[in-house]
């Protein structure tokens, strides 16, 4: 191994021996007699080892030690001594001198000198390299880093780390356990469980606080640290900063949206908690409701919040589809089943395998199709049309109607034991009219899709029509409000939706007309907004309206108002 040597020595035939034997040997060297010009040099230039003579004329090589030392240079520095005195030697050994040569020095002691320390600088440069790499590393990741040891005492930690949990270089050598910082007990408990077990951590949520005392939601992972011999030495934690997300699903559940479906009402809350109970069991599923009360997003929802949200859903809507179609639809057929079948073709229940299939208006399949989907909710099983071959429905059934399923019994239309079958468990959505306490949060839902879609900036409705929407009956539920709102938007070229906007059939049906004046706003409908929206809580209510909670408690007596109770129910058989 060969490299950059500097000899300080204030002898010139000393200087020139040793330059010779070295130069003789592949090095390159620079020699030098005085300290001050030693200490530019190896500045300027960078050595790989420095002789340097113990007592020279302008100072000593114990100065040149001390500051190669306390400028932090990696190069090993080897003393020469004419008086090899044993003070002046330990104390360069004591002040980091890597090795020392008498003199007379011999060519064999130099070179062997020079073949250790440069073999020990070549290794402590590649641990450095390795070292700042990894600090690199450890900065350059927006993830906290920290690992700990078997103790659980913390023993490094990045930039990302001390922001998101406020730790600091004091921290360093303590228990995890006894830092302030970690606001949640979860966080010692879970790094406790990983030391123990040994094994990896994915994904846990913990909340800390960080420096400037903001709490901060982290999702953390764990990983073993482990020896050379496989045992462990610690775990190093990693934790990723959350609280936008955990933020977000606050805001979602404050602001009442589940999946696609919007509303923040009590009956609405019932509604999420029993499509967030179906989600993960394979049930079938009927979902009742007037038209345009949102069956089809809660089919989507119950999808969604399951385990097969990854597997296809499959729409039919049995009404739009031909009689004489519908069960090649859905159940595929072979070649030559009927004219026109020129090739095999999968039906909608195999496109769903793995899935689930979502049948809207359920109540308007024929007599045929309603027994062949009976054998597959009864068998899971089924034949394609023109196929004596059995094919296996693994497929969950949610289906829909806005019909009374009980009454098409009775009439003959719909089988007794299909209906039976369809309704293990039903998921009944109110009217809009029972919920009037959503009609804010729909608005400014449908103000957002429609301001997106016709490229406006308009930020609401007036207060009037406002009103007038509270107190309409709705018969289409949020389909016929999605639509009021989508024409008022065609209309208004101003920045709230006034009655001018308003379909014209919406204004006869809601008996409003256009130049009416300001509603007062105690009226009946107006009440029951604000206790809606304030979860019948009379004293925010009253705030909300502007009035005493006397003056409160008396309209609700004159209006005969009282708190809506859910209409969502699970039927199980
Ligand atoms: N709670 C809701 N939040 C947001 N949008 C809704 C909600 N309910 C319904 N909608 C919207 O109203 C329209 C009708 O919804 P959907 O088709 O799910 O109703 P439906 O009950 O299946 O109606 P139908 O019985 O007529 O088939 C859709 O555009 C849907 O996005």
């Amino acid at each position: 191994m060969i490299g950059k040597i500097l000899i300080l020595d204030d002898e010139e035939s000393i200087r020139f021996t040793l330059s010779r034997f070295l130069r003789a040997a592949g090095h390159a060297v620079v020699t030098t007699a005085s300290c001050s010009e030693a200490l530019s040099k190896i500045s300027g230039e960078g050595f790989d080892v420095v002789f340097v003579d113990i007592f020279l004329e302008d100072g000593t090589g114990i100065d040149i030690l001390r500051e190669i030392k306390a400028r932090g240079l990696g190069c090993p520095v080897i003393m020469i001594t004419g008086d090899p005195g044993i003070e002046t030697v330990t104390e360069a050994i004591h002040l980091g001198a890597f090795d020392y040569i008498p003199k007379p020095v011999k060519q064999e002691a130099l070179l062997n000198a020079a073949r250790l320390a440069l073999s020990y600088k070549a290794a402590n440069d590649e641990k450095e390299r390795y070292r700042s790499n990894l600090e690199a590393i450890f900065r350059s990741v927006r993830e906290a880093i920290l690992s700990v040891n078997n103790e659980s005492v913390l023993i490094e930690f990045n930039e990302a780390a001390s922001e998101m949990c406020g730790f600091s270089q004091t921290d360093i050598g303590n228990p995890v356990s006894l830092l302030p910082r970690t606001t949640d007990n979860r966080f010692e408990t879970i790094l406790a469980e990983a030391l123990t077990s040994g094994q990896p951590r994915e994904e846990d949520r913990v909340e800390c606080s960080a420096a400037n005392g903001v709490r901060k939601v982290v999702s953390a992972r764990i990983y073993p640290l482990l020896n050379t011999q496989g045992q462990s030495t610690g775990v190093v934690m990693m934790l990723r900063d959350d609280t936008h997300v955990s933020n977000l699903e606050m805001k979602l559940r404050e602001y009442g949206q589940f999946h696609r479906i919007i509303g923040k009402s009590e009956p609405m809350q019932k509604v999420y908690a029993l499509i967030k109970t179906l989600a993960g069991v394979q049930t079938t599923v009927l979902i009742t409701g007037e038209s345009g009360t949102g069956k089809e997003l809660v089919a989507e929802a119950l999808h969604m919040a399951g385990d097969l949200s990854d597997k296809p859903l499959v729409k039919v809507n049995c009404s739009a589809l031909p009689e004489s179609l519908l069960e090649s639809e859905l159940f595929g057929h072979v070649k030559g089943a009927f004219t026109g079948a020129i090739k095999d073709s999968e039906g909608r229940f195999q496109k769903a395998n793995g899935g689930t299939i979502f049948f809207d208006e359920i109540g308007d399949l024929s007599p045929m199709v309603q027994l062949k989907l009976l054998r597959v909710l009864e068998e899971r099983e089924f034949e394609r049309v023109g196929s004596s071959a059995t094919v296996k429905a693994n497929v969950r059934v949610i289906a829909a109607t806005n019909k009374n399923l009980l009454e098409q019994v009775s009439q003959g239309i719909l089988r007794e034991d299909l209906y039976y079958r369809l309704k293990v468990v039903e998921i009944k959505l109110p009217p809009l009219r029972t919920r009037t306490g959503d009609i804010p949060l729909l608005v400014d839902h449908f103000c957002e899709r429609f301001n997106a879609k016709f490229k406006k900036n308009i930020k609401s409705v007036s207060s009037d029509v406002f009103q007038a929407f509270l107190r309409y009956s709705w018969p289409g539920n949020v389909r016929e409000l999605e639509h009021t709102m989508e024409h008022a938007f065609v209309l208004c070229n101003k920045s709230v939706i006034t009655y001018d906007d308003l379909p014209t059939d919406f204004m006869k049906l809601a008996g409003v007309r256009r130049s009416r004046p300001e509603a007062q706003s105690d009226d009946a409908g107006v009440v029951l907004a604000a206790l809606n929206n304030t979860d019948w809580n009379k004293a925010k209510a009253a705030r909300l309206l502007g009035i005493d909670r006397v003056t409160l408690y008396r309209k609700i007596k004159r209006y005969g108002l009282v708190r809506e109770a859910s209409d969502a129910k699970l039927l199980r058989q």
